[in-house]
This record gives C-alpha cells, sequence and structure tokens, in this order.
C-alpha cells in the first residue's frame, strides 16, 4: 500500500501569453526523493511557487496529505510542514549562521508579541529549545565551526548548506529544494548528496529537488520528472528517465 503525500494534477499556470505549466500531473508518495528535472524555462520554478502558494494555478489540482493545498493561504504552508529553499539564497547576510538558522525554526515558537518583549520564562525556555534545535542541525548539516560567524563572506558551498539547515529548523515533512548544488564543485554536490541522503533516512522527510545536476538527481532520487515547456514529458526511476528519448531530445537539441 502506498502512502501518497501529494498528487498534483492539471496543473496549469499562465503568465499572459506564456503557459508556464500545462496540465502537469503527478504524485509523490511518503519518504521519496523526486527530482524535477528540464530545460532552462521548463516551468520548474513556477510549480514549486504554485505549491507553496506564491503564484495562483489557473487551473488543476494538489492534494497535499488530502487536503487541497491550493486553497491554502501562503503564510499557513509552513504549518502543514512544507519548507522550500531558494536558487538564490535568501540568507540575512549579518547574521550568524545560528540566527540563520534559528530564523527558520521561528515559525514554530509559540511565545506572543508581548511576552516575547517582556523576555518572559516562557520565552526564554522557547529561546533556549530553537538553539538546541539549531545547534542538532548546524551539526548534522557539518557547519558547528562556523556557526557563530556571520553568513557574509562564508564560501557558497557553506551558504547552500546553512539554506538546507534554515529550512529543516522549521521541521518539514515535504521539503522543496530549488537547485541546492548549482554553483558547487563536484566534491561538493557528493557531500552535499551524503548528507541529504542521512538527514531524509533520520528524519522522516519527503524531498521534491529541482536540480540541473544530472549525476546529483541520478545517484540521489528515487524517482524522476521531466518538464519541457510547462509539460510533463517522462517520468519513472532515474534510469528510465535517463534513457527516454524525449528527455534527451529536451536536453541536448536532438535525440543522442
Ligand atoms: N512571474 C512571472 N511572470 C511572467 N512570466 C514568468 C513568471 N515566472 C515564470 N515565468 C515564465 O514561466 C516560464 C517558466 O519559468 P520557470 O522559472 O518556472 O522555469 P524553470 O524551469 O524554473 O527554469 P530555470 O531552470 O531557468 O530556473 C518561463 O517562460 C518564465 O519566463
Amino acid at each position: 500500500m502506498t502512502d501518497r503525500m501529494l498528487e498534483v494534477t492539471g496543473l496549469t499556470v499562465r503568465f499572459g501569453g506564456i503557459t508556464a505549466l500545462d496540465g502537469v500531473g503527478f504524485t509523490v508518495d511518503r519518504g521519496q526523493m523526486v527530482g524535477l528535472i528540464g530545460p532552462n524555462g521548463a516551468g520548474k520554478t513556477t510549480l514549486f511557487n504554485c505549491l507553496t502558494r506564491r503564484y495562483q494555478a489557473d487551473e488543476g489540482q494538489a492534494r497535499y496529505e488530502g487536503r487541497d493545498l491550493l486553497s491554502v493561504a501562503p503564510h499557513a504552508i509552513v504549518d502543514l510542514g512544507i519548507a522550500r529553499t531558494f536558487q538564490n539564497l535568501g540568507l540575512f547576510p549579518r547574521m550568524t549562521v545560528r540566527e540563520n538558522v534559528m530564523v527558520g525554526a521561528h515559525g514554530h515558537a509559540r511565545a506572543g508579541f508581548v511576552s516575547a518583549a517582556l523576555r518572559l520564562p516562557s520565552v526564554r525556555r522557547e529561546e533556549r529549545e530553537l538553539r538546541f534545535r539549531a545547534n542538532e542541525l548546524l551539526e548534522s548539516l557539518e557547519l558547528t565551526g562556523v556557526a557563530d560567524r556571520p553568513a557574509a563572506g562564508l564560501p557558497f558551498g557553506t551558504l547552500k548548506r546553512i539554506e538546507l539547515a534554515r529550512a529543516l529548523a522549521a521541521r518539514p515533512r515535504l521539503l522543496l529544494l530549488d537547485e541546492p548544488c548549482n554553483g558547487l564543485s563536484h566534491g561538493e554536490v557528493d557531500a552535499f548528496a551524503a548528507i541529504l541522503r542521512g538527514i531524509r533516512d533520520r528524519a522522516d522527510l519527503t524531498v521534491i529537488v529541482v536540480e540541473h545536476h544530472m549525476g546529483f538527481v541520478m545517484g540521489t532520487c528515487d524517482r524522476v520528472v521531466c518538464l519541457e515547456f510547462g509539460r510533463k514529458i517522462a517520468e519513472g526511476t532515474p534510469a528510465e528517465v535517463q534513457a527516454d528519448e524525449a528527455v534527451r531530445t529536451a536536453y541536448l537539441g536532438t535525440a543522442a
């Protein structure tokens, strides 16, 4: 029996004359790591923006854990256990690495504005818990050594891991990663893949990852969905999608 987490059907998004997503459908089961690939402009980021309610779908449905995701308010997405990272990192450069990660967990803080302003004991306890959680994440992502340094000036590969730690701080059940390997060296990609696999296995986590790095996708994902010009052109195991003629044509211009 499958444990379906996400079911997307007929998802269509138009921007004026451009159809960025054209009737896209796929499913994701709990615990899977699904790769979302396709040439530039295929609609991958638009799909993430729809699922996180930044963009409004013109047609179609997305059911997440049995509920209609497309009617959820954008700010409520994190409460449903969905977190994402961005192509262009959205870190706070002057805050320390630890503080950046703690920001990700703040959506889960219970203290209200007044008690936080008065620094009541309950708030201090909560902050200790957030710090503890952040420290755990920093350790599992091999960031403890830079925890007290400002994010500004750290190497790009490190910033990518901080961005991942911040998304994980919200304790997501579904994690959407937008090009996590972009700009990483070969060695960093392998290290990132190993870290991600470790986290996925430890924390009951389901992942959809947009990525152009085929080595990462083929070596890390359980299933792959390929988009081109807003349409799904292939879906299957990494090996099946890699061998698919439409996918090869989309990437190379001609079937290779
Ligand atoms: N806010 C927007 N307004 C107008 N057009 C948009 C908007 N967002 C995306 N598009 C268009 O939708 C199409 C799909 O873009 P999208 O960014 O989703 O592709 P992508 O697969 O993520 O590409 P890349 O790999 O380059 O990030 C493109 O033609 C893009 O120009």
